[in-house]
């Protein structure tokens, strides 16, 4: 296997969420849950995207996975690496995104990394170094109220520095505008004067292509999948690759029963949810009775889920509003209340694969990667897209066989999100 482009997502739905974009894009990709072990027979491939969970673990375990990683990336093949991050730049002034990216470009021999989460697709523009999503600042945005890491400032040169060593500069669009190669320009001039990374401005997939050409050039780049749509439109006008890759061939009916597990506590994911009760039982969870009582509500969750599969479709879900979430927050830890739902959704989750479910949809990134991890799934193929910045997965190498997932980023998809998912999983 000797790829061209390698990425570490720090979130399962980001890895998810690329992968698609690779793939929509022509490059024949594979998502892994770590790093592989040697026996897993994968396809021949032009990309990876290793999914850790490193978004919000301590910096010095992200950069520490990370750096790992891109040994391994380097190893089978690949002249860059992507560190895919958030399009609306999930972080805190801890991190991850500065300590990982400044660990990856010293891993990788220094230099200037271009930054950018722009994603026009799904509304993500960046301008002037301040990131809107759809059309709202980040702060002014539902963002502001995420579970983990809360966004209050959409200036994203001065969010970066917080969390980073070295000095954060700014490639505006007017640079941008002007070519690869003034682009690149300022790049270098940024790091000659010791900026190690640079906050790049984007709001057409233009300037995306733009960026991915002069990301190639340079060993390592931070973004989310709007750059990863640069770079793979780059590697295909190169001729390196052939760009003839679908997501089309990948999958094939697995049959079994169906479920959705729900951790994303984002507007999107609330709206979709009250959308899927009309069609399908939804289970709220009790997070105050989770986190009192958990393996009582989670033995609860899962009768009560065990008795509805075989005749249809459920939803169990600990999403709840910002006002609820901020609650149980103030009582028992943002972290400590994040990762009990997120074992407890995770146990649900393989409870009902043990229970026949082979079409499994799970909303919210740390969510996912809970749920993944708890089933021990190795790799995922890339399937068609259910909705921007959502492929179905086709699982590789777990002990269950073959399963069919979609890992929804919180704020994706349509308020149908559900009911479409599934109509494509089979
Ligand atoms: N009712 C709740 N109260 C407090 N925290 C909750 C509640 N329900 C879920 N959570 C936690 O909120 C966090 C949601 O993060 P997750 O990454 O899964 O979703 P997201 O951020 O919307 O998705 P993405 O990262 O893909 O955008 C998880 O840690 C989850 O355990
Ligand atoms: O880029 C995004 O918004 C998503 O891929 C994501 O990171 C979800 O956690």
């Amino acid at each position: 296997m000797a790829i061209s482009l390698g990425s570490i997502a720090d979130d399962y739905t980001g890895a998810s969420d690329l992968a698609n974009t690779l793939t929509k894009n022509g490059l024949r990709t594979v998502q892994t849950v770590g790093i592989p072990d040697p026996s897993l027979a994968l396809p021949d491939i032009d990309a990876v995207v290793v999914s850790l969970k490193i978004r919000s673990v301590p910096a010095s375990e992200a950069v520490n996975a990370a750096t790992k990683a891109e040994r391994w990336l380097r190893q089978q093949g690949a002249g860059h690496v992507l560190y895919k991050i958030c399009s609306t730049f999930d972080s805190t002034d801890a991190g991850n995104i500065g300590p990982v990216t400044e660990a990856l470009s010293e891993a990788a021999g220094g230099g200037g990394v271009l930054v950018t989460p722009a994603f026009p697709e799904t509304g993500r523009t960046v301008y002037l170094g301040h990131l809107f999503v759809g059309g709202q600042p980040l702060n002014e945005s539902p963002l502001k109220d995420h579970p983990l890491n809360p966004m209050h400032d959409a200036n994203l040169v001065r969010v970066l520095a917080r969390q980073s060593r070295g000095t954060v500069g700014l490639i505006d669009l007017p640079a941008i505008a002007a070519g690869a190669a003034a682009a690149k320009a300022k790049l270098d001039a940024l790091a000659r004067t010791g900026a190690t990374m640079a906050i790049a401005d984007a709001i057409f997939e233009r300037d995306l292509e733009t960026l991915g050409e002069i990301a190639l050039e340079t060993p390592v780049s931070t973004g989310a999948s709007g750059l990863g749509l640069g770079l793979a439109r780059a590697l295909v006008r190169s001729g390196r690759i052939s760009g003839s890759a679908t997501g089309e061939d990948v999958i094939r009916p697995v049959g079994g029963l169906s479920a959705i597990i729900a951790g994303s506590c984002s507007k999107a994911t609330l709206r979709q949810i009250d959308v899927a009760e009309r069609v399908m039982p939804v289970l709220r969870l009790d997070p105050e009775r989770l986190l009192a009582a958990g393996p009582d509500q989670i033995a609860a969750a899962i009768s009560w889920a065990g008795d509805r599969i075989s005749a249809g479709p459920v939803v169990v879900a600990a999403s709840a509003a910002p006002e609820t979430v901020s609650r149980l927050q103030s009582q028992y830890g943002r972290e400590a209340s994040g990762h009990a739902i997120e074992t407890a959704t995770s146990i649900i989750a393989a409870e009902l694969v043990e229970r026949g479910v082979r079409r499994l949809v799970v909303a919210g990134g740390e969510t996912s990667g809970a749920a993944v991890d708890k089933l021990a799934i190795p790799a995922f193929l890339i399937g068609p897209e259910i909705a921007p910045g959502v492929p179905v997965l086709r699982t590789v190498g777990n002990a269950q066989g073959d399963m069919l997932l979609a890992l929804k980023s919180g704020n994706f998809g349509g308020e149908d999100f559900f009911t479409a998912a599934l109509a494509m999983m089979q």
